[in-house]
């Protein structure tokens, strides 16, 4: 059988990652998916952009390109030039179909859907919602459509998995009538990728998925925690929008929401000041000035006064959330790492459970030293709660459900 390939695009505020992946034919690796190339353009906007592709399997070697790339259109552009120059451009008839990763689904879209004019329209209207997100997926989506309007285009939602919250977490505890009008609930983020790994966490203890119970800590630039009871999420960290919850790298995660209207009152700002202000200027960045976990731990190793006391409300924040899953579980088999603190930074994973031995909580420090791109166990042999780094991969997972979707037209 020959294999279908699925150009997966991830476009976020200023950077659009993507990959070419065949699916559906006889061998290539991870299951039965092959990875053709992958790359991402960062610093959409700037003067300094960058594209960097990788062709997979044609032996070619790593690309990159600096200067500007001024929209996510441009930089769609530049891709596809790039896959056509490795003989995979986006007119080959081999391509099925292009996987849109979408930030935020609302209360319609909780299943990967194909694009039309009206599915496009809702996720404009959610786009206050996702600010920093969904605008940069509708371009990506559009550019798409434009270079291959013959071609099936499917979203897959950041926020289906959580759609199976209960009541209890989804709400808010305010006035029912006007949450409701305005649709003010917890939607939850991140889900494609806390799916991909509860899937993989469960394979790896070597348990079945739907008698696993897991808290996954996706910790990337942007970061949540969800509570997981067999394969369902039953509570995860983010809300109306991405801003809730953990610090993050440029979020501040909760704050008191009388923050909002006291800064409003005593300094004068405005809703999209105060928001600009929670977004971007806050989390890791807006407490000691970079949001770059590898940076922040240079510059403890140097003293920096700064960098210790971001990373201590960061690992306060994560510890608190890991708590409070903890007991919405009931029982946990494993907490799990993934995303680029998750899967990279040691010291994050240790300071999370340090003297959480009495919750069955450790970690065995050479195993937790170990780096690598396969899922693992760092906790002791034995340990009564598993502790894992499961390496996230939501381009795949975008990619399979695609597929699916589009093979059963
Ligand atoms: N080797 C590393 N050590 C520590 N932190 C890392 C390392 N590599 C990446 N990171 C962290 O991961 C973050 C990016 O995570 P990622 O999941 O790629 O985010 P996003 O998908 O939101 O862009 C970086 O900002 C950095 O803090
Ligand atoms: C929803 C979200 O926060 O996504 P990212 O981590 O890619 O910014
Ligand atoms: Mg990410």
């Amino acid at each position: 059988m020959t294999a279908s390939r699925i150009l997966v695009l991830n476009s976020g505020s200023s950077s659009l990652k993507y990959q070419l992946l065949a699916l559906g034919g006889d061998g290539g690796g991870n299951g039965n998916a092959a990875r053709l190339a992958t790359g991402l353009v960062e610093r959409i906007g700037e003067e300094t952009s960058r594209l960097v592709h990788e062709p997979l399997t044609t032996g070619g070697g790593r690309r990159e390109r600096d200067g500007r790339v001024a929209d996510h259109d441009a930089a769609l552009e530049a891709v596809a030039d790039e896959l056509a120059a490795d003989g995979l451009g986006l007119d080959a008839p081999e391509l099925a179909a292009i996987g849109h990763r979408v930030v935020h689904g609302g209360l319609r879209f909780t299943e990967p859907t194909l694009i039309d004019d009206a599915v496009l329209t809702e996720i404009e209207r959610l786009v206050p919602v996702a600010p920093l997100h969904n605008p940069a997926n509708i371009t990506g989506i559009r550019t798409a459509q434009r270079l291959r309007p013959d071609l099936p285009q499917v979203a897959v939602f950041d926020t289906a998995f959580h759609a199976t919250m209960p009541e209890s977490a989804a709400r808010y505890a305010i006035d029912v009538r006007t949450a409701d009008e305005h649709r003010v609930r917890r939607y939850g983020f991140h889900g494609t990728s806390h799916a991909y790994v509860s899937r993989k966490a469960a394979e790896l203890l070597g348990r079945d998925p739907s008698e696993t119970n897991l808290i996954v800590l996706h910790l990337g630039n942007g970061a949540s925690a969800s509570a997981v009871r067999g394969g369902r999420c039953v509570d995860t960290s983010m809300g109306l929008t991405p801003l809730e919850g953990l610090v993050m790298g440029t979020r501040s995660g909760d704050v008191d929401p009388a923050v909002v209207f006291h800064l409003h009152r005593v300094a004068g700002m405005d809703a999209d000041a105060v928001d600009e202000l929670l977004n971007k200027r806050s989390g890791l960045v807006g407490l000691c000035g970079d949001n770059d976990m590898r940076e922040i731990d240079r510059r403890i190793g140097e003293g920096d006064e700064a960098a210790r006391l971001a990373f201590d409300i960061y690992i306060h924040r994560l510890r608190k959330y890991l708590g409070a899953y903890y007991a919405v579980l009931g029982r946990v088999d494993a907490v799990v790492f993934t995303a680029g603190v998750g899967e990279n930074a040691a010291p994050v994973r240790e300071a999370a459970v340090a003297g959480l031995e009495g919750l069955g909580l450790a970690v065995d420090k050479d195993l937790n030293a170990v780096r690598g791109h396969e899922p693992r166990l760092i906790s002791p042999e034995g340990a009564r709660v598993a502790v894992a780094v499961v390496p996230t991969d939501e381009e795949l997972e975008i990619a399979e459900q695609t597929y699916t979707l589009v093979s059963a037209r």
